[in-house]
């Protein structure tokens, strides 16, 4: 099965406004989905907040997509996965990441993660790690020059991570044709990694081994 691209020809600066004016709608939700969590308000004030959710979700539902999102290009090379569930901009069950990649094949990136996000009490679930830690392995190993897939993640979930400020490192560790080995950690900012990772990305027999000549690029792509 082959993984489709789809080709939608709106200029980079309409898919920036609208990138810039659905994240900021994709951070109130989340916002939204923290203050559910930990609510305390009566249950008659939790039914009319509810009452007033659907009401919100009609109004979007006017307009829709027949399907998810996708990923899109412009022949601009811009390109945007807005429904992505690591780092889609649409997306406000995505954790609030942005990945940092460097041109020698490292990527970092630090973020916060809240209620919505545990397991453990107080915890990150251990899902939640393997997510962002699978996202940001895959763009080291793509490079955003090549299409890549995970082909086998390996975990070791060596100590507790707490809700709060983590940081994910990744980097190439080596590769010989189609395969790529990923290592990353995700921890506490300073301290010892939580979970260590490590990954075998491929790049699929029915894609190009190298695209960057093709006629889109990076945003974020996954
Ligand atoms: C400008 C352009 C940019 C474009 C791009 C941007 C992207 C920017 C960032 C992406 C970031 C994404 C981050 C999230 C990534 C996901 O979440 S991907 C979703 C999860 N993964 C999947 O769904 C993959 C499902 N599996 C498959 O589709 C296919 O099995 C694969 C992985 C494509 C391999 O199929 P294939 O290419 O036909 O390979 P195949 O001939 O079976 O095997 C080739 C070799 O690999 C080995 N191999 C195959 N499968 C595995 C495996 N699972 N484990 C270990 N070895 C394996 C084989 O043993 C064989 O080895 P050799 O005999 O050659 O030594």
């Amino acid at each position: 099965m082959t993984i489709a691209f789809i080709h939608e020809e709106i200029p980079t600066e309409q898919v920036e406004q609208r990138e810039k004016v659905l994240s900021s709608l994709t951070d109130a939700v989340r916002d939204l989905v923290d203050a559910t969590i930990r609510s305390t308000v009566a249950d008659d004030e939790l039914d009319a907040v509810r009452a007033e959710v659907e009401a919100l979700a009609a109004r979007l539902r006017a307009a829709q997509l027949p399907g998810p999102a996708g990923v899109r290009y412009n022949s601009e090379g811009r390109s945007w996965n807005w429904g992505n569930a690591v780092v889609g901009r649409g997306n406000a069950v995505a954790p609030p990441v942005d990945i940092t990649h460097d041109e020698f094949g490292s990527a970092y990136a630090e973020l916060t993660l809240g209620a919505a996000y545990e397991g453990p009490p107080g915890m990150v679930h251990g899902g939640v790690s393997a997510l962002l830690l699978d996202q940001i392995m895959g763009e080291t190993a793509s490079g955003f020059k090549r299409l890549t897939m995970t082909g086998t993640l390996t975990l070791r979930y060596r100590r507790p991570l707490p809700l709060g400020p983590v940081r994910l490192e990744a980097q190439i560790d080596r590769e010989s044709g189609r395969k790529i080995t990923v290592e990353a950690r995700i921890g506490v900012p300073g301290e010892d990694a939580a979970v260590e990772a490590t990954g075998l990305f491929l790049i699929p027999s029915w894609a190009p081994l190298d695209e960057s000549a093709a006629s889109w690029s990076r945003s974020a792509e996954g």
